[in-house]
């Protein structure tokens, strides 16, 4: 048995995508001080990839929030295990995501970050599932719109396996005897 079904976003995509995004980002934020914050642990290789095209003087903060446990299905509870190290006032923030979902992830930390006085909070995910969104988060910054299945791969898991490939793939059901 295979444990994917289909390759859906290539490494070489990632890459393409990631110098447009970068270079908008780039442009948008000249002359700001940027915060970035990664959402642990699904960002973790978006973040990196995307932070190696941003200027030196960007930052780098990390929150870990999960809604997903060990399952393929949002559990609609998000719960903060680990908070940012950073104060927020007066900084320009932007949210870096692997995925938005059902969006409850996102929407709740949006709130979250938004009630810290920061001067502008924004969001950046690499792929999007515009047929699974239950709650409409503002997105700035978009990748990948991708069908509604569950993927694995480039920080995306599956009971915490397969976040290191390098590529976005449909998961096989049968792995989670669907
Ligand atoms: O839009 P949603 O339906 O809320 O789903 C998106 C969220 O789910 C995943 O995180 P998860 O809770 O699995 O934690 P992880 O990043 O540690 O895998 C993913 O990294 C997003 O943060
Ligand atoms: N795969 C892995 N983790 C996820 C997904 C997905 O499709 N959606 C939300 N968290
Ligand atoms: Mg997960």
């Amino acid at each position: 048995m295979d444990d994917f079904t289909k390759v859906i976003v290539s490494e070489n995509d990632i890459s393409r995508k990631l110098d447009a995004l970068s270079a908008q980002i780039r442009e948008d934020y000249e002359g700001k001080d940027l915060l970035l914050v990664g959402v642990l642990k699904g960002a973790v290789m978006v973040m990196a990839d995307l932070a190696r095209r941003m200027p030196p003087t960007v930052q780098m903060d990390w929150m870990a929030v999960s809604s997903y446990g060990s399952g393929t299905k949002s559990s609609g509870v998000v719960r903060i295990l680990k908070d940012l190290d950073a104060d927020l006032s007066g900084r320009h923030v932007l949210i870096v995501e692997d995925i938005i979902d059902t969006g409850i992830t996102l929407h709740w930390l949006l709130g979250n970050l938004r009630s810290r006085g920061a001067a502008s909070v924004e969001v950046m995910t690499l792929l999007r599932k515009p047929d699974a969104v239950q709650v409409e988060v503002p997105v700035k910054y978009l990748g990948f719109e991708i069908p509604n299945e569950f993927v694995v791969g480039y920080g995306l898991d599956y009971a915490e396996r397969y976040r290191t490939l390098p590529f976005v793939a449909i998961l096989n059901p049968a792995v989670y005897g669907d």
